[in-house]
């Protein structure tokens, strides 16, 4: 991107480490396309390095380890268009390197433990998710993903989690009530006392009554509906799909949840649950799933995460449309006027 965005729309993804904030990322960018994306890493704003930290006895999720005030600034300036020089933290030293020069884009996703937690910087969110994975499949998660590719054992992942719950209840989770849309991740209702938890039950939480987002439902707005679509249509093998619609309530707002409980067996016929959905922000019919189709390989894209990620970044687009295509419609105005 060479030229100032007339309008920069900014996206917050908020999760604990290891929650599937690279793999939504990724999908967000086969919408919108990396010359479009600017993605700012909000560990970048870590203000002690990892010995002060050990020193000063707190973690990451601190806010005492992070500079809130710089985030704003910098946050701020993106979203007017400007430049900023960003700090970087360095996730191999474990120190904060020199600065780097970093250009507006049309959309800026800020992604991270802390991008609804300072009010200053939440208010400048233009639309926001939160990762909500349950510590039993954090843990399933954490340890295939750290013993796997980061030689960690089994004792050190579970302590690492167990050193950080404390102050991930106390700062990071309660970000969740500022989210538009929450994915929320749980163990499987469908194996009685599962330990496995390959299966998943995947929540999307929509709050209701925000500007330009219609939560997406299925079959009837408003109703709760319980649907069992295994079948002529929807191939399913142990132990099956159960699908949930239905208003609650989530920290005192209303919210629109859509539910999958189980794994598809064949991601093409994701089609089949594409067509009972209304309100995805997809432009034509069947998009959603080659959306889907086009990762399979994504971890996920066999479970309601997939399907569910991929219909927030369909969100994340419409915001997008509608923010850049009113400030265009008002400019215009202007000009004529
Ligand atoms: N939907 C999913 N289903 C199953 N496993 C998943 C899913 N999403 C993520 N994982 C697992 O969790 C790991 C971390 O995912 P990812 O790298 O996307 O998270 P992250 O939040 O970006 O992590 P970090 O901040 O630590 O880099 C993946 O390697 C994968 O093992
Ligand atoms: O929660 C985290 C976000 O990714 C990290 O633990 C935090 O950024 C500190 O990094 P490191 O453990 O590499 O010092």
């Amino acid at each position: 991107m060479t030229s100032k965005p007339d309008r920069v729309v900014l996206i917050g993804v908020a999760g604990d480490s290891g929650c599937g904030k690279s793999t939504f990322l990724r999908r967000l960018t086969d919408l919108f396309g990396e010359e479009t994306m600017t993605v700012i890493c909000l560990d970048d704003y870590h203000s002690l390095d990892r010995k002060q930290r050990k020193v000063a006895g707190v973690t990451a999720l601190n806010p005492k380890a992070n500079n809130f005030d710089l985030m704003y600034e910098q946050v701020k300036a993106l979203k007017n268009g400007e430049e900023i020089m960003k700090p970087i933290y360095n996730h191999e030293t474990g120190m904060i390197d020199p600065p780097e020069l970093i250009k507006p884009s049309p959309i800026v996703v800020i992604e991270g433990l802390h991008p609804m937690y300072d009010e200053r910087v939440r208010e400048l969110l233009d639309f926001s998710v939160y990762l909500d994975i349950d510590d039993e499949v954090k843990i399933a998660w954490k340890i295939q993903r750290d013993m796997a590719e980061r030689g960690h054992s089994y004792e050190d992942v579970l302590a690492a989690i167990n050193s950080r719950r404390p102050d991930f209840n106390a700062y990071i989770d309660p970000q969740k009530q500022y989210a538009d849309a929450v994915i929320q991740v749980l163990p499987t209702n469908l194996i009685p006392n599962d330990t496995e938890r390959k299966v998943l039950r995947v929540r999307l939480i929509q709050k209701d009554g925000v500007e330009g987002f219609e939560p997406a439902y299925l079959f009837d707005e408003g109703s709760t509906i319980d649907w069992i679509p295994c079948g002529r249509k929807l191939t399913c093998s142990y132990p099956g799909i159960k699908m949930h619609y239905g208003p609650d309530n989530y920290y005192n707002n209303s919210v629109s949840v859509l539910e999958v409980d189980g794994q598809f067996d064949r991601l093409e016929e994701v089609i089949y649950i594409e067509s009972h959905l209304s309100n995805t922000s997809t432009k034509f019919y069947g998009e959603l799933t080659e959306l889907l189709l086009k990762h399979k390989e994504y971890p996920g894209s066999a479970n309601g995460t997939g399907l569910f990620q991929v219909l927030v970044g369909l969100k994340m687009r419409a915001t997008y449309e509608r923010l850049v295509g009113s400030e265009a419609k008002m400019a215009a105005k202007a000009v004529s006027n």
